[in-house]
Order: structure tokens, then sequence, then C-alpha cells
């Protein structure tokens, strides 16, 4: 059993923190905003994450998993203490490290024995370093301590079980002793660590992240040439996810890669790469194909209404994939104002995500839970992300529903044939048109 503080309380924070306590550790979390303290404390989980709430409170009624904003006091009682606060993105492309250097303080200011400082954060390479030297300029030599690399690979929605089920562990530390530290406190999760220096263990999260979004931007890429020779990009990931050096994973078409990482860290890598002189052309050319396959919806509508003027437009989904209310660079940040730029009249379904869509959004839109009363008398229903509800949804009743029989699907979840069986209009990403003989558009 180690003793841990947690800094910060979000995706990853929260969860590596509460499962840290589930295999038997005394965790603090902390942070500063105290609403979301407050709310812990409360029993009220800040983020929606399936499973995560039954966890937490368990771990809290055994007295494992506490919450608080006196860092000063967590830091000084524990052993080891993890740095899982955000890095944004600046406006030059790099990572801000207001919130990790700003903790690296705290700490030194606190330091009061030995310590392994573990980041958890997405930093650029040379991090690590700098955090040694802001926690040993403000301890004064006061006590020893380690720093330690230890990236996090957990997908938002599956964050719980991605983390009991780790593939992998990378450890990157300045002594053997802190590794072995960690590398034992990862023993319930995984089998497979990945022990090396600071530096290399920094630099496996970046390529890990901007590996994945290449594969998606090459796949778009594919899907784009796809449309224009009337090849079924699916049927083309399908067979080459056969071949074990490629891997069916992360080549499902559609619009694009969104969410808190992919985007930001792959402009990071290349502000590293820039840094030591390296052009990294590759990542650039992943980033521009992301940003132009986000509007492909939107271009597939306008090919099919003169004008959206006026048109009553049914978009399902709002979050940047399923299973999370997280709107952090969503396509639907940049597809729905470009519809209402066009004056079309947009009605959003979406299970979690409309209150943190609102913010963004306001009385622009309307929002809504009811799948099947959004998409009533719709103009045009287009799916931005494969919700369960949307990817089950019965086709004949979506055909009943809708004024024109028009459905631009942006996450490829239909079928083309089960489209056409349900006499749909039916446009998708890298695949045929399903067309409707009867003449509906005015
Ligand atoms: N979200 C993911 O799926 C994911 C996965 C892997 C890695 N990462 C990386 O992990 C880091 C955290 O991401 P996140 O999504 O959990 O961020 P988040 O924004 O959800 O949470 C960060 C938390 O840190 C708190 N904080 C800021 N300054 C603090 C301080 N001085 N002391 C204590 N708390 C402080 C904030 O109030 C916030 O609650 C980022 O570097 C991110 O790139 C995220
Ligand atoms: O074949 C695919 C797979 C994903 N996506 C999109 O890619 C984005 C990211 O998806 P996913 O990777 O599942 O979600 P994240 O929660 O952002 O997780 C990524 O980013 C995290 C933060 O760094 C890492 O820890 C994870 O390993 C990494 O998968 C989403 O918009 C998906 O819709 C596609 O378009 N096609």
């Amino acid at each position: 059993m180690k003793k841990i503080a947690v800094m910060g309380t979000g995706y990853v924070g929260l969860v590596s923190g509460t499962c840290f306590a589930e295999t038997g550790n005394q965790v603090v979390c902390c942070d500063i905003d105290e609403t979301k303290i407050t709310n812990l404390i409360n029993g009220k989980i800040p983020i929606y994450e399936p499973g995560l709430e039954e966890v937490v409170k368990r771990n809290v009624k055994e007295e494992r998993l506490t919450f608080t904003t006196d860092i000063p006091q967590a830091i000084r009682d524990a052993e080891i203490i993890y740095i899982g606060v955000g890095t944004p993105m600046a406006e030059s492309g790099e990572a801000d490290l207001t919130f990790v250097k700003n903790v690296a303080q705290t700490i030194g200011e606190n330091l009061n024995g030995y310590k392994v400082i573990v980041n958890k954060s997405t930093v650029p390479v040379g991090t690590g370093r700098l955090v040694h030297g802001i926690v040993s300029s403000r301890s004064n030599g006061r006590a020893p301590f380690d720093v330690v690399s230890n990236p996090e690979f957990l997908r938002e929605g599956s964050a719980l079980y991605d983390t009991m089920n780790m593939e992998r562990a990378v450890v990157g530390a300045t002594s053997d002793h802190a590794a072995d530290m960690i590398i034992e406190l990862h023993k319930p999760f995984t089998e497979t660590i990945v022990k090396t220096n600071l530096e290399t263990a920094e630099m496996i999260k970046y390529a890990s992240n901007v590996f994945l979004a290449t594969k998606i931007s090459y796949i778009n890429d594919i899907a784009n040439i796809c449309e224009r020779v009337g090849a079924d990009v699916t049927k083309v990931a399908e067979g080459m996810g056969y071949d074990k050096r490629i891997g069916a994973q992360f080549l499902q078409a559609g619009i694009g890669y969104g969410g808190s990482c992919f985007p930001k860290d792959s402009k990071a890598l290349v502000h590293i790469a820039e840094q030591v002189g390296y052009d990294f052309k590759l990542a650039k050319a992943v980033i521009e194909t992301n940003d132009k396959q986000k509007l492909k919806v939107v271009s597939k509508l306008k090919s099919i209404f003169p004008s959206l003027k006026g048109k009553r437009i049914a978009v399902l989904g709002l979050a940047f994939k399923p299973n999370t209310d997280d709107m952090r660079d969503a396509p639907s940040l940049e597809i729905i104002p470009e519809l209402v730029k066009h004056e079309a009249d947009v009605e959003a379904f979406d299970p979690i995500a409309n209150r943190a869509a609102k913010q963004f959004f306001g009385e622009s839109i309307t929002y809504s839970t009811d799948l099947y009363k959004t998409i009533e008398n719709a103009d045009a229903c287009v799916i931005l992300t494969d919700w369960k509800e949307i990817v089950e949804m019965d086709l004949d009743k979506v055909r009943r529903q809708l004024k024109m029989p028009i459905l631009i699907d942006g996450r490829n979840c239909f079928d083309l044939k089960e489209a056409e069986k349900a006499g749909l209009i039916y446009h998708s990403i890298g695949r045929p048109v399903v067309e409707h003989s009867a003449k509906v558009i005015q």
C-alpha cells in the first residue's frame, strides 16, 4: 500500500486515482477547482465516464479515496505524487505547461522527505527535467526526490476499463528505485512494462497518439479517393485490417478525429520537431486532412440542396465520440456553426452532451435527447457521433419520420443495402451514394 496524492481531478487524475485506490492504495485526489472537489466529496462525479461513479463511491466508502483542495497538506502526506493536470494547446500550437509548472512549484515548496513525483500529463520532451529543476530550486535541497514520466493511454468513454486492463505501462525515471516503485504500482494493471528514461517515455506518448491520428487521416484520404473511383472504404479497411502488420483498429473513415488529445498532441509534436529544426511534414499533412474532413458532411448537404436557408437539419451526436460528454475539439464545433451560417435550422440530438454543448452553441440551435423526435419532419438528418442509439436506430422509422428521406452519415454507421431497403438517399464517407428513384428535392 502506497500513500498517493494525485494533482488534477479531470479524466486522467480522477480515473487513475480511483484505480490506484481500487488496487489497495491510500489515495487523495486534489484540485484547485473548489466546485469539483465539493461535488466529489458530495458523491457527484464531474465527468461522464461509464462505471466510474460506482468505483469512486465504493473506494470512498472503504476509506481508500478522499478529495481535497488542501494541496500542500496532500503533498506533505504522500510518498508518490502524480501530476495529471491539463496541458492545453497554446496559440503557437505548443503545449501550455502553466499548470504543470504551478504544481511543480507547490511540490517543491512542500517537500518534507523523499518523494517520487510522477508526471502523467502529456508533455513535451524535456518537461520531466523541467519539473526536476523547479522542484529542486523551490525545495532548496530540503529533501531528495525523483521524477518519473508515466504517460497515460486511456480513452475517454472506456477510461476505467482501459486503466484496469492497460496494454502496457511506460515508466521513464531518474532512478531505478523510483522506476521500481512505479512498476510495482502497475502490477495489478499489466505485466507489460516499458522501462526507459524520462525523454523516451515522454516521446512514446506523442509518437503513439500521432501514429493513431495518422491512421485516421490515412483512411480518410483513402475514403476521399474511394468516392471518386466508386470503391467502398469500409471494405478497403476490412481488407487491409486482416494484415496483422496493419491491424483493423483506427481505420474507420468518417469526419475525422476530435477530442482533447489527437488535435492538440499532433500540433504539439509538430512544434516539438520545429524546435529541434525538423520539419515533420507527415504530421502536418495528417492535421490538414483532418481539418478538411470535418466539413465533408456540409459539402454533401450542399450538393443536395441548392440552399440550406430555412432547411430543418437534424444533427445526431454532438460529443467528439460516444460515451462521453466531452466537447473539446468535437467535429460538431466546426460543422454546426457552418450550418447555422448557411441559415439552416438545426435541431441536435445527443444522449449525454447537450448540457456541455450548450456552452458552445447557446440558443443558436435546439437540443433534444429524443432521437426520433429530433428527426421528425426534418429536411435531412446528419450523423456526427456513432452513439449506440444512433447506430441501432430503425432506418424504416427514420425514413417515415423525415420530411425528405435524406441521411448524411459522417460515421458510416449503416450498411448500404440496409439504407437502400429503407428507401433513403444515403450519403456516407468513402462509399457509393445510395440514391432514391423518386424526385424529392425541392
Ligand atoms: N482526457 C484524456 O483522455 C487523456 C488521456 C491521456 C492523457 N491525457 C493528458 O492528461 C492531462 C490531463 O488531461 P484531462 O483530460 O484529465 O484534463 P482536465 O482538464 O479534464 O483536468 C485537469 C484538472 O487539473 C486541475 N488543475 C489545474 N491546475 C491544478 C493545480 N495546480 N493543482 C491541482 N489541480 C489542478 C484542473 O482544475 C482540472 O480539473 C493532459 O495533459 C492530457 O493531454 C488526457
Ligand atoms: O478509426 C477511427 C478511430 C477514432 N476516430 C476518431 O478519433 C477520435 C479519438 O478517438 P479515441 O482515440 O477513441 O478517443 P480519445 O479518448 O481521444 O483517446 C485518444 O487520446 C487519448 C489522450 O491522449 C489517448 O490516451 C488514447 O490512447 C487515444 O486513443 C474520435 O473523434 C473518434 O471519432 C476515427 O475517426 N476513426
